[in-house]
């Protein structure tokens, strides 16, 4: 197999977002060749009928050479066997795999499961994920479901389904609340003429040109994207937020020179320690003083680490840390004042990175 790994990204979305409609218009798209679609999905899935020819093990070939496979067993099992079907020539080379995950699913196991299998992380890199949202329905299901805001708050992108349905005031109030929830996620619509520009790509790397996009990655070039922690009450009192989208925030860590190897393995352990439960993405490029040439990687679900990847080269003239956080119920003080004991910026009876490399503990509790 070519060591070029396969980008897998993952479209999630609340029970009847429009998640099988949207596959639907997909899999019609001419850039869908050599992309296999997996649905995560129990019982039946209304996948055109005429578009597929169900095959008799399950993965369907579509006339353009899409595959198409419905998964109601284990996800990584079916990710492990389209790698088989690659090897022993069964199949064409993939380029890309899409996972679509059942309604109430949380997409965080199943990116888990892919980064932490060991052969599978070989073979395919995460390219993002896809937040499918209804115009109509997805306010009283983020206010209803802390799974749908955790849904949102994950996503790469977020996707509005249902827009020709929805009067354009309760579409705005939407759009203002996704921004809010998740300030780093662009949002796009299914009336876009095109889906698979927008279901695909979300990775550090543009496909297009083929280098790392760091500030398109970290969401730093959402127009909604603020600098600091997002729940900045002072222009967001008149929007309604359910109760669970307080649950969510999104810190941005910047630090503007290199860190010792050690430091960063000691945040990143203490991070996972202390806030593992509260953790749900983690993406960053950071400077490290032992190889400042190169920028370290980090990429991160819950408590699960990609393994970091030193791009060859610095893609812009910005050198130093920029890490994003999301976390649900995450005590963001505490990773704040983590970040300033590592980068020596302690604050006021805060211990510096010495003390805490000696006593990891040392930053007090939250
Ligand atoms: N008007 C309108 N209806 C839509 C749109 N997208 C989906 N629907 C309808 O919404 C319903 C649910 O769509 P599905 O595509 O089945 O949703 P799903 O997310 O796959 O649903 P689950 O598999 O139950 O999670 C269907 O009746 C679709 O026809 C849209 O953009 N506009």
């Amino acid at each position: 197999m070519s060591s070029e790994p396969i980008s897998v990204s993952i479209l999630t979305g609340f029970l009847g977002a429009g998640k099988t409609t949207v596959l639907n218009r997909l899999l019609k798209e001419p850039e869908m060749t050599d992309t296999a679609v997996i649905i995560n999905e129990y019982g039946d899935v209304a996948i055109d009928h005429l578009l597929v020819e169900q095959a008799s093990d399950g993965v369907i070939q579509l006339a353009d050479g899409c595959l198409c496979c419905t998964v109601r067993g284990e996800l990584v099992d079916t990710l492990a066997d389209l790698v088989d079907r690659m090897q022993t020539g069964r199949i064409g080379k993939l380029r890309r795999v899409i996972i679509e995950t059942t309604g109430l699913a949380d997409p965080v196991p199943v990116l888990q499961s892919l980064m932490a299998h060991p052969v599978l992380v070989q073979a395919y890199r995460l390219d993002g994920v896809v937040t499918l949202v209804d115009a109509v329905n997805g306010a009283a299901t983020l206010d209803a479901h802390p799974e749908a805001v955790k849904q949102v708050a994950v996503a790469d992108r977020i996707l509005i389904s249902k827009e020709d349905i929805a009067d354009s005031a309760q579409l705005e109030a939407l759009r203002n609340r996704l921004a809010h929830l998740n300030p780093g996620a662009e949002i796009f619509s299914t009336r876009a003429p095109q889906l698979a520009p927008i279901l695909t790509g979300c990775g550090l790397y543009d496909p297009s040109t083929k280098t790392a996009d760091v500030a398109r990655w970290l969401g730093e070039a959402s127009s909604h994207h603020h600098d600091h922690h997002h729940h900045d009450h002072d222009h967001d009192h008149d929007h309604h937020h359910g109760h669970h989208d307080d649950r969510i925030s999104s810190l941005s860590l910047r630090y503007d020179r290199a860190l010792p190897f050690s430091s960063v393995e000691t945040f990143l352990e203490l991070l996972r320690s202390v806030h593992g439960d509260g953790l749900l993405r983690l993406k960053g490029i950071i400077e490290v003083a032992e190889r400042p040439e190169r920028p370290l990687v980090l990429h991160a679900v819950q408590k699960t680490f990609h393994p970091p990847a030193w791009l060859a080269e610095w893609p812009d003239a910005v050198r130093g840390t920029r890490l994003v956080i999301i976390g649900f119920d995450l005590q963001e003080d505490h990773v704040r004042r983590l970040f300033g004991a590592i980068t020596n910026q302690p604050g006021v009876d805060q211990p510096d990175r010495a003390a805490i490399e000696d006593n990891p503990l040392a930053v007090g509790r939250y």
